[in-house]
């Protein structure tokens, strides 16, 4: 079944922000690449178990304000936010935030799948032995657990000692949200995670996101409006570093408040 008729339409999941729980609180965040503000005032929440779309033309912000929510930009010098970014309560912003703990409870999916260069099950294995020391079948268990629910067990169960990078770009893929989930994280980044892949494998990915979404906070970078209309539940509509528009998914693509955001899914510009 495709994302799009797995739990109905997007008018039939949305429901209204008031009220949900928020995973992640976004508060007056500014980012700057070494002086320049390529972030200005961001607000928003990204609330648990539902998948928030962010969209915008090239260069507005987008994987920008992904990278931040792990703090990734921790790897560059010269690269600062200041605001709060608040998960579960705590500002992750703050210098005390314990980054290899951020990152397995924050896990990444990135544009071009990423496996490491060894086998199916150490892709896997790998991150969670940074983490926990389990016994060879606490691993087993962790193993086909992750790759269960990245929906690749069945194609990989036969050949967990062979190369990750020997699957096809869609299981690779698969494979690397297998890798995230296997560090039980709360909250799931993808930043374009389909734009590499063939149209089965896409659709593969999308029903694989849709069903996470009951377990997840999920925030997801995307081109392809269809995508974000197809298997979000709230829509960020960001414009030259700015958050120009928040709102439940339908109505943004229907009904959207800001005529800068009504030109850019009517693709007048972008
Ligand atoms: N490493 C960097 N150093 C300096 N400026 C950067 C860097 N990375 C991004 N920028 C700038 O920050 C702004 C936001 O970039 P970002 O990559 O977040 O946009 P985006 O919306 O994700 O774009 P795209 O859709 O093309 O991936 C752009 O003006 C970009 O040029």
């Amino acid at each position: 079944m495709l994302a799009g008729t797995a739990t109905g339409t997007a008018a039939e999941r949305a429901i209204a922000g008031a009220g949900l729980p928020e995973k992640i609180s976004v508060r007056n965040l500014d980012f700057f690449y070494d002086g320049y503000r390529a972030l200005k005032s961001i607000s928003l929440p990204l609330y648990d178990r539902q998948v928030t779309a962010f969209i915008g033309p090239s260069g507005c912000g987008k994987s920008t304000l992904l990278r931040i929510l792990n703090r990734m930009y921790d790897l560059y010098p010269k690269q600062v936010a200041t605001g709060e970014v608040m998960l579960d309560g705590v500002n992750i912003l703050s210098p005390k935030q314990d980054l290899n703990l951020l990152r397995a409870r924050v896990g990444m999916v990135f544009q071009k799948p990423t496996p490491f260069p060894m086998s199916i099950y150490d892709n896997i294995a790998f991150g969670v032995k940074l983490y926990e020391k389990l016994s060879r079948a606490d691993m087993d268990e962790r193993v086909e657990f992750s790759l269960r629910r990245a929906a690749l067990w069945d194609e990989v169960k036969d050949k967990l000692r062979q190369n990750g990078m020997s699957l096809s770009g869609g299981q690779q893929q698969r494979l690397c949200i297998a890798r995230a989930i296997a560090v039980k994280p709360s909250v799931l980044l993808l930043d374009e995670p389909t734009s590499a892949l063939d149209p089965i494998s896409t659709a593969k990915c999308e029903e694989l996101i849709d069903e996470l979404r009951s377990d997840y906070c999920i925030a997801i970078v995307t081109h392809n409006m269809q995508q974000a209309a197809r298997i979000s539940n709230f829509t960020a509509f960001m414009y030259l570093g700015e958050l120009i528009e928040f709102g439940n998914t339908e109505e943004i693509f229907t009904n959207p408040t800001k005529e800068k955001t009504s030109e850019y899914i009517t693709g007048r510009f972008g």
